[in-house]
């Protein structure tokens, strides 16, 4: 998959916006290594959650030019920044400023991707709407995951693709536990060591086709 170009960008913008790190690498990575089930899905609608810059979305939206791209973001610089990226890459994309992705409860989406905050600290560092929203987890650095773990079966098709970054601190198979409750398999796309944390691409989907 091709990397979005972030020409337009001022450095001083990521003082208030998650610059793209390895997290976000390794979900396109993920996507990427993905890539032939994604197209054997022909997705129409597909949605990111948190899209921060908008570079995962964006090279989504290059890969598959006929899916419907939208986003989400708490932080209204980051959706700002994610329709910039999209615009400078030629992807359409719809992006709205809201918590998860509550408003679209009744339409579906064929793939969602969600790259959470995810590092464990207190509670209440968890919640806000400014650049600590980025990795600010609350308990397990999962309280945000665990939210949007609920909103799936609502929000994504019965063939669709759920696409979500975790590290080792979340107790992965928790979340994969949380996530069969609901009726999803899981299988772990991607894995890999970045300095001490271990962080890895789990897909959650309800139908047999791997
Ligand atoms: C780790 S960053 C990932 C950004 C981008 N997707 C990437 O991979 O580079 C997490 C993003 O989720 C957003 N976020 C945090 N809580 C959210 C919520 N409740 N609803 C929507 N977005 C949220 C943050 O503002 C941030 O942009």
């Amino acid at each position: 998959m091709e990397t979005p170009k972030q020409n337009h960008i001022d450095k001083n913008d990521f003082d208030h916006v998650y610059e793209p790190a390895e997290d976000s690498y390794l979900l396109i990575d993920a996507l990427e290594k993905d890539l032939q089930y994604l197209k054997s899905k022909n997705p129409t609608f597909c949605l990111e959650v948190g899209s921060g810059s908008g570079i995962v979305i964006t090279a989504f939206g290059m890969a598959f030019p006929k899916t419907v791209c939208f986003s989400t973001d708490i932080n209204f610089k980051a959706c700002s920044m994610s329709k910039s990226t999209a615009l400078q890459n030629k992807v359409m994309l719809e992006t709205i400023n809201m918590d998860l992705g509550s408003c679209f409860i009744g339409n579906k989406f064929d793939v969602i991707l969600f790259n959470p905050p995810y590092v464990v600290t207190d509670s209440d560092e968890c919640g806000s709407c400014d650049i600590t929203a980025s990795w600010a987890g609350g308990i397990k650095g999962r309280e945000v995951t665990d939210r949007m773990l609920d909103l799936i079966p609502k929000i994504l098709t019965v063939d669709g693709t759920f696409y979500l970054l975790l590290i080792e601190d979340n107790i992965p198979n928790e979340v994969i536990s949380i996530m069969a409750d609901y009726g999803f398999n899981s299988d772990i796309v991607i894995k890999r060591r970045v300095r001490n944390e271990c962080q890895l691409v789990v897909k959650f989907f309800q139908d047999k086709n791997i």
